[in-house]
């Protein structure tokens, strides 16, 4: 059985070892996997490389179309669970991000992947998911996941909301105490839709983090300006990129 996974170079799975960049455990070490394919489209997005398939012309920042057969590689669960075994072994903490695209459209497979992987190191990986938050996750899945890192796109995405913001998701979301919930924002006035969502959903806020939209050190750094100062004033947490800082718009980073 197989997961379809997104490429660091043509062949090369995006599987790697890295710190935690976003959200409640920036700054953890962890082992990375990222997923191809997603429901959605971001004009924004920074791994249109996993969706915006030659065909597909959904607006896009970049627009940019990517060869499916260079950008997407299926891999052998039992294949997957053993290159991350081996990229954590070191780690006295094993945590696993399981990114993308979006993940949870791949929920069976990547409960079996989990299960495989927990058998053959030993140990109970922490499972976190990264993701858009409007799929609901696999039964079998879901009491392998630790943490869900859930993103919900707002307006500047170009998503139609019947798409981004799914009412029974949002709802099961902010009752589910592993959900922690990532806003990205462009501008100051994005945050308006947060505090509608925090308030139709009851999203408790100290689960609620902001986070600049940008692909580059410096337009992080611009907008985490106006964008800290608004989580003091609202009482939610900040999240930097800090992957980005580091590395900048990097495959397998
Ligand atoms: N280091 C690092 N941390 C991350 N946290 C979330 C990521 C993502 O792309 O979803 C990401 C990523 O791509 N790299
Ligand atoms: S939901 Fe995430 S992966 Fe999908 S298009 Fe948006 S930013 Fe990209
Ligand atoms: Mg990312």
């Amino acid at each position: 059985m197989a997961l379809a996974l997104a490429t660091i170079t043509p062949g090369k799975p995006e599987i790697f070892a890295a710190l935690q960049g976003e959200g409640a455990s920036i700054g953890r070490p962890s082992v990375f996997v990222r997923l191809s394919r997603c429901n959605l489209a971001c004009r924004w997005c920074d791994t249109a490389y996993t969706w915006r398939f030659t065909g597909d012309n959904r607006p896009h920042t970049d627009d940019v179309a990517y060869d499916r057969g260079q950008n997407q590689l299926t891999m052998d669960e039992a294949k997957v669970a053993l290159a991350i075994a081996e990229l954590g072994a070191h780690l006295p903490f094993p945590r696993l991000v399981i990114t993308g695209g979006e993940p949870l459209l791949q929920g069976a497979a990547l409960a079996r992947m989990i299960t495989n992987l927990n058998m053959l190191d030993g140990r109970d990986w922490h499972v976190e998911i990264e993701t858009n938050g409007s799929v609901a996750p696999h039964a079998a899945l879901d009491p392998l996941v630790a943490q869900y890192n859930v993103s919900p796109k707002l307006a500047h995405s170009g998503n139609p909301a019947e798409l981004a913001l799914v009412p029974e998701r949002l709802t099961a979301w902010a009752q589910d105490p592993r959900a922690w919930f990532k806003f990205v924002l462009g501008v100051p006035d994005d945050l308006d839709q947060v505090v509608a969502l925090a308030r139709v959903y009851a999203i408790p806020a100290n689960r609620i983090f902001l986070m600049p939209e940008g692909r580059d050190s410096q337009t992080l750094r611009d907008k985490a300006i106006w964008l800290a100062e608004l989580c003091s004033t609202h009482g939610f947490c900040f999240t930097d990129r800090l992957h980005i800082h580091l590395s900048g718009d990097t495959r397998g980073t």
